[in-house]
């Protein structure tokens, strides 16, 4: 978690940028005359460009990429790349979990050829699954790790991940603690993912792991607001970064005017909002 850690320290901001690039809602002068994945390509890369002083890191969301086919997943690569060269961390968002030798390679395409830092990663299939992503974060040194579906933010999670005893909410947080090890920073590199529309759980996950990083989506397009995130600081000095991403990518829709520019407001708006109400790695 290192690199996120010191990032988010040195820019003094809490939030998390992603990128969920819908070819439909990109401005029309992006869209005209152009393959989609050149569209996107070019609407992502401005974005960066554009929020880079006021995010910590920023999430790349696969599917969005792999919908595009090969030259999708070109762009990603590129834009993992051109992230790092600005200083933003990169979490790929990738959900992904399988049996060790699968989830091995997994890792070894997410962390070490495409070279995010960080990866999302689905617990369900226990520690095995999840642990090859650790091995090749740390065999790799560069500050990066895994962040664990927990507590997710989508309306049926909790019909699921709250129904059993204990809730698989709990099991996944127990994983995430038995799984981290704190290198190189004061965070442990497997963290949780906790949705910010989900306060009640996020609170209980706090007290499950009362030290580690959360990544919390939710806020803005999904509906959660600061009260969602103020059940996830605990009182102990657990962090949290914030994920926003339609509400960033999208704020010309609204906002009106040119892409870039109600991207860093939008952005700068989060920022400073996070920072008021004490959120903070
Ligand atoms: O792992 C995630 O990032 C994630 C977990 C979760 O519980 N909920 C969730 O919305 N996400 C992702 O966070 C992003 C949310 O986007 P916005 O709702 O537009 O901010 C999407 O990329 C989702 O795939």
């Amino acid at each position: 978690m290192r690199a996120l850690v010191e990032a988010a320290r040195r820019k003094g901001s809490a939030l998390v940028v992603g990128l969920d690039p819908v070819p439909d809602r990109l401005p029309p002068g992006l869209r005209a005359e152009r393959e989609k994945h050149e569209a996107v390509r070019e609407f992502c890369r401005s974005v960066l460009e554009a929020v880079v002083p006021y995010a910590a890191a920023v999430k790349i969301q696969l599917a969005h990429f792999e919908r595009l086919g090969p030259e999708g997943m070109r762009a990603y690569g590129e834009l993992v790349r051109e992230a790092a060269d600005m200083g933003l961390p990169v979490i790929a968002d990738a959900k992904r979990g399988d049996i060790a030798e699968t989830a091995a390679a997994y890792a070894e395409a997410h962390l070490r050829l495409y070279g995010a830092h960080c990866v999302t990663v689905n617990p369900y299939m226990g520690a095995d699954a999840v642990l090859p992503f650790l091995e090749e974060a740390r065999r790799l040194g560069r500050g990066g790790g895994v962040f664990v579906l927990v507590a997710t933010s989508n309306p049926s999670a909790g019909a699921f991940q709250e129904a059993s005893e204990p809730p698989a909410s709990e099991l996944a947080a127990r994983l995430v603690a038995d799984l981290g090890e704190v290198r190189g920073c004061d965070y442990p590199d497997a963290g949780a993912v906790v949705g910010v529309t989900r306060p009640e759980a996020g609170r209980r996950v706090r007290e499950l792991l009362p030290r580690a990083l959360f990544l919390a989506p939710g806020f803005g397009a999904q509906g959660g607001g600061i009260s969602g995130v103020r059940a996830l600081l605990g009182g102990s000095g657990g962090g949290v970064l914030i994920a926003s991403s339609r509400a960033i990518l999208y704020a010309f829709e609204e906002r009106g005017g040119d892409y870039r520019e109600a991207a860093a407001e939008a952005a700068r708006g989060m920022r400073d909002r996070l920072r008021t109400a004490g959120v903070k790695v």
